[in-house]
């Protein structure tokens, strides 16, 4: 069984008990619920770096990351730094993360805020939004045509963008709709855990120009960047490199400076 499988067998069952402990109902009386999104498609198109920032305490493919930072603190630092959007990981078995992190990133910056989480089930497209996401992801591998259309079309009636993530062209021919805004190509090899540039170089031909083309992983230095531009990716999302430094939005800063 792969990483993917296992993770999402552990989510079925969490989503389960997640819906018995709190009902839509409730999830839909979020203050949060009425707040107007900000789109992370849009700010990525009029953006000449495209940095979309990820807190992300630990990973199955490394055990600690950063542990100590408060997420209010890696919040600010990356709004100051003047990313386009921040990534804030709700896994908690996997990733160490929660929903509480989400509305804590919420309190603290202004910034459009993807929920990266494997999402299986609609109720936690309303968990998103009642914690102040503008942005979901969708995973092709986990996900088929049929629940990626119902997914994003659900995600589209919230407000809410749709970064849709592949990892090759199978899972990027059966997911291309209307319904998403941007295609991110995820350039970690799930099996290996190695990241090669190379997947989203060759897959970016293959994504129609109506889609914001994002980058996904094992992104460490401008000059990944530089190299990725002219394949017309316009946003990258950057985890472990900057959550791996004692102040990430000073790394950030940094970062988005020598691109400038
Ligand atoms: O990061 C992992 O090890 C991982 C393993 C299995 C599924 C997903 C995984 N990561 C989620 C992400 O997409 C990354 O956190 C994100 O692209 C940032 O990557 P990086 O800059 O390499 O931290």
């Amino acid at each position: 069984m792969n990483i993917l499988d296992k993770i999402t067998l552990d989510k079925r069952k969490e989503v389960e008990l997640r819906k018995s402990l709190i009902p839509t109902s409730q999830l839909e009386q979020s203050v949060l619920f009425e707040r107007p999104t900000v789109s992370l498609s849009d700010k990525l198109r009029n953006s000449k770096t495209g940095i979309i920032a990820e807190h992300k305490r630990r990973s199955p493919s490394k055990s600690v990351i950063n542990h100590t930072l408060s997420v209010q603190d890696v919040a600010q630092g990356y709004e100051d730094a003047g990313v386009c959007g921040m990534s804030v990981l709700t896994d908690g078995k996997y990733f160490g993360g929660s929903l509480d992190d989400l509305l804590t990133a919420r309190a603290s910056c202004n910034l459009p805020l993807l929920r990266k989480e494997f999402i299986i089930d609609e109720y936690q497209l309303l968990e998103a939004k009642a914690y102040g996401a503008d942005v979901i992801l969708l995973i092709a591998a986990i996900l088929t045509r049929e629940e990626i259309k119902k997914y994003s079309e659900f995600a589209k009636s919230l407000n809410l963008d749709v970064l849709l993530e592949v990892h090759n062209e199978e899972e990027l021919h059966k997911s291309i709709m209307p319904s998403l805004d941007m295609l991110g190509v995820n350039n970690r090899n799930l099996k290996t855990f190695d990241v090669s540039l190379n997947t989203s170089k060759s897959l970016s031909t293959l994504i129609p120009n109506d889609f914001v083309k994002v980058s996904e992983s094992g992104i460490s230095n401008t000059e990944a960047i530089k190299e990725l531009q002219p394949y017309g990716y316009q946003g990258f999302l950057i985890g472990e490199n900057f959550m791996k430094t004692d102040n990430p939005g000073a790394s950030a800063t940094a970062f988005i400076k020598s691109l400038l």
